[in-house]
This record gives C-alpha cells, structure tokens and sequence, in this order.
C-alpha cells in the first residue's frame, strides 16, 4: 500500500478514530459495523488507506471479536497502557493484553494524557518503550498549547516532547513509529490548525527524525495531524506532503463523517 497523496514516499495514509471516554461495547460494535457497510456502498477501496480504531478498553474485546469474526479490514487501538507489563498497578492496562487482544496500535502522551493525569516526557517515554516492548505501534501525540504558539515557541516545545520521548527507542525501532501532532488549542474546539501549520510541524518533525536516526527511518515514519479534523476539511491537511493522516476524536463517532474522512481522496478529486 503506498501513499497517493504525498506521492514522494510510500507511507500508507492512516485515519485514526479515538473514540475518548466514548461508547459502550455494544455502541462500539455497532459503530465499527456500520463504518464498514458505509465505506463498502460506497466502493471504498481498504487497500490504499488503513483505517484504525481507538475504542474504551471495556470494548476492546468485543471490537476484536467482530473485526476478526467478519474478516474487516480495521485496524485496532487502545488508548493508553501502562509502562510496567504487569504488577501492582491497580486500574493500569498492561501493553502484553493489547497485544492478546490484537491490537496493533496504541496511543502514548495524548494531550488528555498529559493534562489530566499529569503524564511527564519521562513517562511518555516508558509507555513507548513498553508498546515496542509488546510488538504494539505506538502513536506519539505531541503538541503545543495556545500560550505556546503565541510566544512563537511551538517548534522548539513540540520537537523537544518528540526527542523525548523517543528518547531510549533503538533506530529499528523508531521507523515503525507513528507521531500525532495534535495543537492543544484545537482539540475539540472546532479551531482547525492551518494546512500550512500541520505542514510546518510535520516538516521539522521528520528532519529532526533525520538527523537523529537518518534519512531512510524519517521517510518511513507516518506524521498525523489531530485537532478538530472533519469531512470539511481534511483533504486540505492531506495535501500537504508530510502528513500522512489524521487522529480524529469527535468525528469518528459519526459513522458517515468518520467514512467522509477516510475517503479524503474523494475530496480532493471534487474540490
Ligand atoms: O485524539 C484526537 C484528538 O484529541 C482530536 O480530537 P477532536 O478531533 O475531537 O478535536
């Protein structure tokens, strides 16, 4: 599968719907089938897109149930894990479950993550560790606040939450990495960061790759753009040549306007 947006390099482009604190297992299981019939009436091609879902732990079992049930072509995600692979860590979710439970992918420091339960750089850096660990792909979320941006310091903020992060992770492993760059000030705000933005951040984000692990691995690494993503305006973002994709969290509960995502290139053949 290769990228048909960015042309350049062969980075499949990946739509991720994080569902947030959102949806029973029963609720999950319904919206990931009806994403699936949208997508196959609409003749949608899975093979040149990967689509990937992030639901609640509590429905992570029945989501892999149903993908592997009726063979569809999703991908599956958690949310979060814990650095530890297991012990007494009540509550925590270690990195080994996912993996049993087919998952492919994991989200690290999103915002959320880092706003509300106070995650540092150090412990973002041992959940990434941990996902690698446990042959899971984690997705680096990164992003400035608004204070940030204004005092014109969100490249050197956001590169410095991606070195660290990444920090202990060996060079064969660092191309299999995914980086969200998520803005803070447009996570569910319906502010949309500028098509030149994303492209700004996920320029300098594969040149720092570059010079830490060369060239070849900071091709290979797919760089998202989150933050207020919709239907409306996601063909824009995918035009810029450094991103290959989007975390979407509000849009992809609304199995039309997650499936209107996912078929960005349709867009950019009407626009
Ligand atoms: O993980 C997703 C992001 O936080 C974006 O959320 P949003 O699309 O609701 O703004």
């Amino acid at each position: 599968m290769t990228s048909t947006t960015n042309g350049v390099y062969d980075r499949t482009p990946l739509m991720a719907g994080n569902w947030k604190m959102n949806l029973d297992h029963q609720q999950a299981v319904t919206l990931v089938q009806k994403l699936c019939w949208t997508l196959n009436d609409a003749d949608h091609d899975f093979d040149t897109i990967e689509i990937a879902v992030f639901p609640p732990f509590t429905d992570l079992r029945s989501v892999q149930t149903l993908i592997r049930g009726d063979k569809l072509p999703v991908s599956l995600g958690a949310q979060d894990l814990s650095p530890h692979a297991s012990g007494a860590y009540t509550g925590d979710i270690s990195g080994q479950f996912l993996a049993k439970l087919d998952c492919r992918y994991v989200l690290v420091g999103h915002s959320e993550r880092r706003s509300v339960h106070q995650e540092s750089d150090e412990i973002v850096a041992a959940k990434v560790q941990a996902a690698f660990t446990h042959g899971l792909v984690p997705i680096l979320c990164v992003g400035e606040h608004l204070q940030v941006r204004e005092d014109h310091r969100h490249l050197e903020h956001t590169l410095g939450q991606v070195r660290a992060g990444i920090a202990k992770v060996p060079t064969q492993h660092v191309q299999d990495l995914v980086i969200a760059y998520e803005p803070v000030w447009a996570i569910g705000t319906g502010e949309v960061a500028g098509p030149e933005d994303a492209q700004e951040m996920a320029s300098a984000i594969r040149e720092l790759l570059s010079q830490d692990h060369g060239p070849e691995v900071a091709r290979s690494v797919r760089i998202l753009y989150g933050g207020s993503v919709k239907a409306a305006n996601v063909a824009s973002i995918m035009r810029e040549k450094d991103v290959d994709g989007a975390l979407v969290g509000g849009a992809s509960l609304d199995e039309a306007e997650f499936a209107s995502i996912v078929r960005f290139e349709h867009h950019l053949l009407t626009d």
